[in-house]
This record gives C-alpha cells, structure tokens and sequence, in this order.
C-alpha cells in the first residue's frame, strides 16, 4: 500500500533530550526554564506560526503554573498588530485586487505590529514586574512574541503547524494573521503566500535558533516537543539520507479517482487532484527518534541544511531554495485540467516578485481510454481568434471548441510531455501523470475552464490579459511534436539495466532521466541531489555504498530525494519484474543564478 505518512528515522545523531510528547513535558519544560533563570516574574515566550492553537496549551499552562506556586500574567501579540483596515491597506501592493495574484513581500514582520508596539509592551512588561508581589508566570503569546518583547525572557518555544495545517484552517474559516475578514479561501490563501509566509516564515527562519524549545503542534491534542539544539541535530541528520516528504493531497474540480484507490484515503473526498511530493514549501516531513514522531516543515530542513540536501553548485544557483518539485495531478476518472500557461521569468519577478518562473512537464505514468495532453497551439491558431472565443465564453458562460486552437494530443503510458514556459498546455481526463517540474506552483494563467464551477460553487479565476502577455504562439503542432515530446535516449547501461534521458532542454533548469532496473544500479550523486519516483513495478531500496545500513525502501508512486551529501549508491530491485524509476534533478547545463538576479 502506498505510504501516506513514511518515516524518515534519524539515524546518527544522538540527541540529548530526544523527542518528547504531550501536554505534561512541553508545560513542566518550560515552566521549569523559565523558572531556573529568573527571580521574581520569570517570562515565557511563546510564539508561532499564525494558526497554531495557543489556546490549547494555555488553557493548560494557567492550572499548572499555579500548581508550581506562580501567579499567572500573559500579553499577547494580537493588542500590539496594526488593526485589519490597516493591515489590508499596509500590504494593498502586495494583496492587490486580483483575485488569485498579489506581489510577493520583501519586509520583516515588524510591518504587522503598530510603531511603538515595542515601546508599549516594555511598558507594560514593567508594570507587571513591578507590582508582581509574588512569583509571577509572564506569559507571552502570539506570533512574533519573541521580536514583541526584544528578545529578552527567561525561557521561549515556538510553536510550528505545518502549511498543510494553515490550509485546511484556511478553508474552515480561519482568517489571516491580523486581518479581520477573508473573501474565501481562495483569498486566505493568496494573501498567505504573498504577505504572510514571507514575513513570518521568513521571520520562523532568522530566528529559530533564538529560541529554546520548538513545539510541533499539528496534532493540537498531542503536542510533540524537542528542544532547538535537538531539533538542528535532527534536521543535520536526516538530511545526510534519503528522505520523503509526507504527501499532501488536494481534491479539485478536474480531481480523479487513482491516488485515492491506491493509497486508500476517505471514501469522504471527493477526489484527489494534486499530490505534491514534494513541492518544498508546502510540505513536511516526518522524522522518528526512538519511535517518537515529530513534523517539521521541508523549509527549515532547507534553512539549515541546504548544502547537504542540494550540493553546492546548486546552492550557488538557487540558495536555499529547493529548486524541483514533484507532484500528481490525477484526472482518472476526473476532467480537464484549466487550459492554461504560464509566466516567464522576467514577467514573474517584474509582476508578482516570484523567484523562479514556471517550467514544467508531464510524465504520464498511467491512462485510461483514450486520454488526451494538450501541449501547444493548432496550426494556423491567430492570437485574436483564441482571445475572442476565451473571452466570448468568460462573458456568455458558453463553452467553445477549445481544440480548434490548443493542440490534441494521444496521451501515451510512459510519454515525457515538456512545457517551457509560455507553451499553452494542460492535462486531460483520464490520465494519472507525475509532473516535474520547477519549484513555482501557483501561476497559472487560466485561458479558459470550459465555463465550469470551482467546488465551492464559484467560477475559478481566469487571466487572460496575463495568458496573453505569455503566450508563444510560435509553438504550434510541429514544433510541439519536434522540441517537447521527445522519445527517450539511451543513456547507459550497467548489465541488463539502462538509463534513458526523457528529457532536457536549456530553457528547462530540470533534466527527467527514466532507469529501467531488473536487478541493481550504480550511481552517485556528484553533489547535486537527486529525486526518484518508482512509475513502474513494486518496490526497491536505495543504499549507500560506503555504508550498507544506511538506506531507505520505498513502493510504486512514491518519490525519494537522495540528498546531494549521500554520495555513491545503488537501487536495487526488490521486487518480482522489472520496474522503472523517474530520475530528475537539476540539468546540468544549467546555470542561470537565479540568486544573483535578486541582488
Ligand atoms: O489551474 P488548474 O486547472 O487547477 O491546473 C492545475 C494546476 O496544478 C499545477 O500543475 C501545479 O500546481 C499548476 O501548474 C496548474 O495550474
């Protein structure tokens, strides 16, 4: 069965407190630091991601701090923010009034907080220090708590949910940090990603290591805790080895049916449309220590291990952005995906401040029917006459023809689709296909979405104006069949084993290799890292070769990332047939900085 939740053991590092879990360890650690280091009022930070439930741990803090002989204080970072109005009028550049788009953040959290918000507080932590009379507990909570108070407590936690967390929060109601209302989801998630995570994960980033004890609260009944120094030794370790992310899955309004058969999720969704394995930001891992579980976001294993995880050359190229993703879009038994396009890299720094531009490709790993990709446009197809027919059917809410001008193609099982940017493109019904592609996610330009409703009921956004800034209309059948559907290159061979080259262009920073193993391949990773997926066949085992105990087993449609630090080391079949493996990673022959364009 396919994993959901894989496991990724530490393996070397000892940790000195290892991982804890439960309300009763996280409250008597830091009820019991903050209490060693001061007289008096001893403070307690406690600060986290915006959606995490603090009210869950104070609920229980209160009682217990009373129990050890504390009176109890707390301020919260919510009295300091600037109100809603102001928030949505500080960030209007980046919120903007387009629906799905905004301009990426580029500021520090401070710009949530009004001017003298630290002069304010300071005041008022003196007060409670003052006329504390007896042994007071300060507690104080929120996001952004430990810059609140400058830093100075005597003891500090932060509190982490994962991206997957806020996004469900989002669509149960949960409002952006410091805002007093959200049009929808849609609008939740937009503002997330072009204000929200820039700030405050950028914030989680610079200061992590600032703090004492780092608090998984993705289970808000089940808290995981370990302290900082334990959990860099963890991120250190885990990113020597083979990982995979914990898979997050989506239902959508095109959604299939396969990724829920195969890995069994509720009978109540839907569908599931994307699984994103990884797309770096959105996801975390799993990491297990002496059986216990902790999730940490993929970002911080980023922060604070990308040489190991990407090599040099491609910390050079891209810092410490992991630069390719991986994710399903399963239209088995589902419907087209939008007919869209997307943005070029000077059109995506210009408009929106986005860091890399969205090049894709599509691996049809399985398909039913007489399933289509659509990749280009037809022969002969006038720029006015595509615009005309997609804004006649924005207007009317009637369907057009859209194959009169997108070109058709038979999907195939095993066919490597590649889509540079600008190429008009998308999948359709009836195909299972694992898309490679670079790690930008969030700018389609939809074209035309045959008029259809969103699951909510409400018409998805469409861009044409945008599409139309981006679009190459040069990319017609013949040159579609020439340049992006390439069949496959032997690349070499080890026995009965072969390695084909699916596909590499130099406007595409990913290169796609296919290993076709009956038994056991030799590789190494040069240091550059490298993701697998098993498209074909049961299960194999990843080992190290200077190291035999060091390796990870994964099954068919799971996807690995061999970290660039893991050196030599060999696949081995370890099932019945053949079975073959997508191998992506950064191409060589690319190397456009991107990090360079942002100075
Ligand atoms: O816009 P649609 O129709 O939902 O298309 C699916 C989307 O999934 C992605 O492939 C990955 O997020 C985007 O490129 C694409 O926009």
């Amino acid at each position: 069965m396919f994993e959901k939740r894989p496991l990724n053991p530490v393996r070397q590092a000892v940790l000195e407190d290892g991982i804890l879990q439960g309300y009763e360890a996280v409250l008597e650690r830091a009820v019991s630091q903050a209490h060693g280091q001061s007289g008096h009022v001893a403070t307690l930070v406690i600060d986290g991601t915006h959606g995490t439930d603090f009210q869950a741990l104070l609920r229980r803090l209160i009682p217990y701090a009373e129990k050890q002989g504390f009176r109890f204080a707390a301020a919260d970072t919510y009295g300091y923010l600037k109100s809603g109005t102001e928030l949505r009028n500080h960030f209007r550049r980046n919120i903007t009034d387009n629906r799905a788009f905004g301009y990426v953040a580029e500021g520090s959290i401070e710009e949530y907080f009004v001017s003298d918000a630290r002069e304010r507080f300071a005041a008022y932590a003196a007060e409670v220090s003052e006329s504390a009379a007896e042994p007071t507990l300060f507690v104080v909570f929120g996001p952004g708590a430990l810059w609140l108070c400058d830093g100075r407590c005597d003891a500090s936690m932060y509190l982490d949910v994962s991206r997957e967390y806020q996004e469900k929060a989002h669509k149960q109601g949960l409002l952006n940090f410091g805002f007093a209302w959200n049009a929808d989801a849609v609008e939740a998630y937009k503002i997330a990603y072009f204000v929200e995570w820039p700030l405050l994960e950028a914030y989680r980033k610079e200061r992590l290591e600032a703090f004492d004890l780092y608090v998984d609260m993705n289970d808000p009944d089940r808290p995981v805790l370990l302290t900082i120094r334990d959990l860099l030794a963890v991120i250190r370790d885990i990113a020597r080895y083979p990982l995979r992310v914990k898979p997050f899955m989506m239902p959508g309004v095109w959604g299939g049916q396969y990724m829920k058969r195969l890995a069994d999720l509720p009978e109540d969704m839907v569908n599931c449309a994307w699984n994103f394995e990884p797309i770096a930001p959105e996801n975390s891992l799993l990491v297990t220590y002496e059986g216990r579980v902790a999730e940490i976001p993929f970002l911080l294993v980023m922060a604070y291990a990308h040489l190991e995880m990407m090599g040099a050359r491609n910390v050079r190229l891209f810092g410490d952005y992991f630069p390719v993703r991986f994710d399903y879009l399963d239209t088995m038994d589902g419907d087209n995906l939008s007919c869209q396009v997307h943005p070029k890299q000077p059109f995506i720094r210009e408009r929106f401040n986005e860091f890399m531009e969205q090049q894709e490709s599509y691996y049809v790993m399985e398909k039913q029917g007489d399933a289509k990709i659509y990749l280009g446009l037809t022969e002969g197809c006038a720029p006015e006459a595509l615009r005309e027919a997609a804004e006649r059917s924005q207007v009317t809410g009637e369907p057009i023809a859209f194959t009169d001008y997108v070109q058709e193609w038979a999907s195939e099982k095993g066919s490597l689709y590649l889509i540079p940017t600008g190429t008009v493109h998308c999948s359709g019904k009836d195909n299972f296909v694992l898309e490679i592609s670079a790690t930008t996610w969030w700018f389609t330009f939809k074209i035309y979405d045959y008029a259809r409703k969103d699951l909510d009921g409400k018409p998805r956004p469409l861009n044409i104006d945008y599409a139309f800034e981006n679009i190459d209309f040069s990319r017609t059948a013949e040159w579609v069949r020439k340049n992006l559907i390439p069949g496959p290159k032997l690349l070499g061979t080890q026995g009965s084993n072969e390695e084909y080259v699916l596909g590499e262009r130099e406007d595409l920073l990913f290169y796609v290799n296919r290993i076709h193993l009956n038994d056991r391949w030799e590789d190494a990773t040069g240091d550059e890292f490298v993701m697998l997926n098993l498209v074909e066949g049961e299960s194999v085992r990843i080992v190290s070769l200077e190291d035999e105990a060091a390796y990870a087993e994964f099954r068919y449609a799971e996807s690995y990332i061999i970290p660039a630090s893991f050196g030599a080391y060999a696949i081995v079949n370890l099932g019945e047939g053949p079975c073959k493996l997508i191998k992506a990673g950064v191409s060589k022959s690319w190397n456009i900085s991107l990090v360079d364009a942002d100075e």
